[in-house]
């Protein structure tokens, strides 16, 4: 079955892509909604995670603490390297397994994911797609949604490939600066998948 990876910079839309993709029946994997489940429920991830960032990275009831890992690995690069050596293999099986399991009628799946190039995961995928918008405009959306400071987005940005890189890596490219229009982008694109 055909695989699409689709990824975009923090703020791109990314994720509100997926969504329009979904009403149109195409199952979608968000590797980093994964991510995080893993990161409360994969024991050798949990154990990983306490012995690289302390015991402060979860509370006692087994609550990750977001803020203390993200200040440790959005501000040192070897830091966010070792949660992303912890992160990956594991997301990575867990789309084997939910690829696997889809029945035959699924026209093709796609696998959404904010490191799909950074990661290596486009390999894995037949198709990939880059999600774009204007830097002012990303930075704003992350701001309004998460109620960060322009400073703390541009951190995570920093730690991102930059969309001229990701580009090289592309198939295909969707952007994202007015609603109206992503809609008619994916439909051309879901056409173009059908046939293929
Ligand atoms: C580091 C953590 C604790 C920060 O949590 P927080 O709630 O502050 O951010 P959240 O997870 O909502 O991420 C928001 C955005 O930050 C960016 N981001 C997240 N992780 C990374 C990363 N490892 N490298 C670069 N950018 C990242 C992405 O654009 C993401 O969409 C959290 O992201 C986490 O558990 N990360 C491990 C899983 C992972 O690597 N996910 C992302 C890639 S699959
Ligand atoms: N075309 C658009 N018009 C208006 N708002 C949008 C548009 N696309 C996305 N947004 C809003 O911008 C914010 C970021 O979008 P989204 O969460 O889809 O981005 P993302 O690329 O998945 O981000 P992240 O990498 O942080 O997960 C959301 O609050 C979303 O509702």
């Amino acid at each position: 079955m055909l695989k699409v990876g689709i990824t975009g910079g923090i703020g791109s839309g990314k994720t509100t892509v997926c969504k329009v993709f979904e009403t149109l029946g195409i199952p979608v994997f968000y590797a980093d909604t994964v991510a995080k489940e893993l990161m409360v429920t994969d024991s050798i991830l949990i154990a990983g995670v306490k012995s690289a960032f302390g015991a402060a990275s979860y509370s006692p009831n087994g609550i990750l603490n977001n803020k203390h890992i993200a200040n440790i690995v959005f501000n040192n690069k070897t830091e966010l390297e070792k949660l992303n050596s912890l992160v990956h293999p594991a997301v990575f099986r867990a789309f084997d397994t939910w690829e696997k399991e889809m029945p035959q009628s699924v026209p093709y799946t796609l696998k959404e994911a904010a490191l799909l190039f950074e990661s290596g995961s486009y390999k894995m995928c037949d198709k990939n797609i880059l999600v774009t918008a204007p830097l002012n405009l990303k930075l704003a959306r992350v701001m309004q949604r998460d109620g960060v400071t322009e400073a703390q987005v541009q951190a995570r940005m920093d730690k991102q490939f930059t969309d001229e890189q990701k580009a090289k890596m592309a198939d295909y490219f969707i952007d994202n600066t007015e609603k109206s229009s992503v809609i008619l982008q994916v439909l051309d694109l879901h056409q173009q998948f059908l046939s293929l």
